[in-house]
């Protein structure tokens, strides 16, 4: 799929050579051994499908297959050199033959760690721009302390950049994102498009997988943020050792200048010894900190470095995590050189985070309280649920399921959390991927004890499952939310991505609940028949 982001107006023509110079451990190379052409690299792309003229092609090795393989379409296109390891030159030489032997080949033993450095010395900054970047990492949180960082920022009046799970606003411009953090050299050139349209800061969330994929190599933050660690993405890190250690490197100096730190699990206690930046600690269990979170009801909480200075401050969002995500937007733009009492005021203000706890409303006083959230990690299904307990008077309802292709382990662990805590869960399909959907409901729901399967319902169609628990609600006093999905405008299944917000589908379920319309199947749906709980047996 071509990259959506766009390229800098301004960018530097390096000579071949001059490039392959200035990035350590890269040697120039020829298919045929005679000396190589050089030609002026204006752009850095790693997917042949995206070559423009005077590109760098990144043939990196894959998963699934050398990029190499696709360097006569990059030539094609436009490409001027290549970047790769030296299975990739190789590869090259078979797939080219003599006819372009002086093609330059930019050869690195770690062409994805070359990547990032490569696109920042063609994308360079012209002298005197300045473009302060922020970056949070964690396992949930990045979303929406991103958006409270970003608004904090617009209210005090600074142009700003966002890249993240939902989108990429450059300065209005918005633009649909397809991973949470970009590849380094579409990365590159975004963080170079935003300098030259005035952008002076730009917040990003840093996923685990950028850290370890290089995608963030050549950016230093100003500040990062941790916000928590808990079981996801085991499928890539193998062990939560393995996704702390990359989590743990964004808060080195390489990576960045200094950092805010929750410290309210293991892992945020570690980080905050380990770190060899500067970092400011925040705990709201009262965990030995600089900073704290004190919850006073009603949203209220006190931001208190426990001496001089007591912010009291109303939480945008609702939950108490959202408490904690909010002091560490507040005490990160601190960091990047905000007055910290103007700074939390203005996070405060009145940000909008698609798909995070966000209410669904028709307008009828006697609807259930209805919300979306994004909630897909066992941690985050607990938080958001234990969030809604306390403002439900009668039944908490829940519909949630597990993606596809990603961490199987934490299936059971989400069923578990969600029993945990509401009336009745609604076990259904997420993104099944490539994966068969009624196994992965199976082992969401074979989490939950046999002391709380009577709380269970395993409904094929995610749709479908969503008109059951609005069905099983009864009135105001009653909440339903629907998990996991969040902003998300597709469902993928089968390598297939079919239109599919929860948010409207809340909203029509709602509506056809109130007018005793028929519930109808806007999604494709891969089984259609609804389940019984005996299926989720373990
Ligand atoms: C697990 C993972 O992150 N994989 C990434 C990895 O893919 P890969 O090693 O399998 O690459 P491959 O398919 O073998 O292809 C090899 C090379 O050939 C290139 N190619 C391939 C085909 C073609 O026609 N032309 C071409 O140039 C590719 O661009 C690639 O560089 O390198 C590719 C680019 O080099 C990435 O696109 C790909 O991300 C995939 C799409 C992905 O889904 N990643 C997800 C899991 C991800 O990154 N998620 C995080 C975390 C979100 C969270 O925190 O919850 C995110 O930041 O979004
Ligand atoms: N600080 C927090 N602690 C625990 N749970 C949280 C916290 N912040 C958010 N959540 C829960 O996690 C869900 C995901 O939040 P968010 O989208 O902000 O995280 P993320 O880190 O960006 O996730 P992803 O890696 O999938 O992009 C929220 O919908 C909410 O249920
Ligand atoms: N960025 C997350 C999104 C997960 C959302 C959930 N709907 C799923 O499909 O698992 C991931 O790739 O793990
Ligand atoms: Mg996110």
């Amino acid at each position: 799929m071509a990259t959506p982001f766009p390229r800098p107006a301004h960018v530097r023509a390096l000579a071949a050579t001059d490039l392959a110079r200035r990035l350590d451990g890269v040697t120039l190379r020829t298919v045929s051994g005679a000396p190589a052409s050089d030609p002026a690299v204006r752009g850095v792309t790693l997917d042949s499908r995206s070559v423009r003229d005077g590109d760098l092609y990144a043939a990196l090795p894959g998963a699934n297959v050398h990029g190499a393989r696709f360097v006569a379409q990059a030539l094609a296109a436009g490409a001027v050199a290549v970047l790769t390891d030296d299975a990739g030159a190789t590869l090259v030489g078979d797939e080219l033959g003599p006819a372009t032997g002086d093609l330059p080949l930019l050869v690195s033993p770690d062409p994805r760690a070359a990547l990032g450095r490569a696109a920042a010395e063609v994308y360079a900054r012209p002298d005197g721009t300045r473009l302060d970047v922020y970056g949070i990492t964690g396992t949930n949180g990045k979303t929406t302390t991103a958006y409270l960082v970003d608004g904090g920022l617009h209210a005090l009046g600074r142009r700003t950049g966002l890249v993240g799970t939902v989108e990429t606003r450059i300065g209005d411009v918005r633009l649909r994102s397809t991973r949470t953090t970009p590849e380094a050299s579409d990365l590159q050139a975004l963080l170079a498009v935003m300098a030259e349209r005035g952008v002076e800061r730009c917040t990003m969330e840093v996923s685990s997988h950028a850290l370890v994929m290089h995608r963030v190599d050549g950016v230093v933050y100003d500040v990062a943020a941790f916000t928590n660690l808990s079981q996801d993405h085991l499928d890539f890190h193998g062990t939560m050792e393995d996704y702390f250690a990359a989590k743990a490197s964004l808060f080195t100096p390489e990576r960045s200048r200094r950092g805010v730190v929750v410290v309210d699990d293991a892992w945020g206690r570690r980080l905050a010894e380990r770190a060899t930046v500067p970092v400011t600690t925040v705990s709201a269990t009262g965990a030995d900190a600089d900073w704290h979170v004190r919850d006073l009801g009603d949203r209220a909480f006190l931001l208190t470095d426990g001496g001089g200075t007591s912010l009291e401050l109303v939480c945008p969002l609702p939950g108490d995590f959202n408490q904690v995500n909010t002091a560490v937007a507040a005490l990160l733009l601190h960091l990047g050189g905000e007055d910290l009492a103007e700074a939390a005021r203005a996070v405060c203000e009145d940000p909008h985070v698609p798909g995070r706890m966000e209410r669904v409303e028709t307008g009828r006083p006697d609807q259930p309280l209805a919300v979306v959230d994004f909630a897909h990690t066992p941690e985050a299904v607990g938080a958001a649920l234990r969030a809604l307990r306390p403002q439900t008077r009668g039944r908490l309802v829940v519909v949630l399921g597990a993606g596809g292709d990603r961490d199987p382990g934490k299936r059971p662990h989400m069923g578990a959390a969600a029993a945990a805590v509401a009336d009745l869960v609604v076990v259904t399909d997420d993104n099944p991927r490539s994966e068969d959907p009624a196994a992965i409901r199976a082992a969401v729901a074979g989490g939950i004890s046999d002391a709380l399967q009577d709380r269970v319902r395993v409904v094929a169609g995610r749709s479908t499952a969503i008109r059951e628990a609005v069905a099983a609600t009864s009135g105001a006093d009653d909440t339903v939310v629907v998990l996991g999905k969040g902003h998300e405008q597709g469902q993928e299944i089968a390598g297939l991505t079919h239109p599919f917000d929860d948010r409207e589908e809340l909203g029509d379920a709602l509506r056809e609940h109130r007018t005793g319309t028929h519930p109808k199947e806007r999604a494709p749906h891969v089984e259609p028949e609804t389940s019984t709980p005996e299926e989720a047996a373990p």
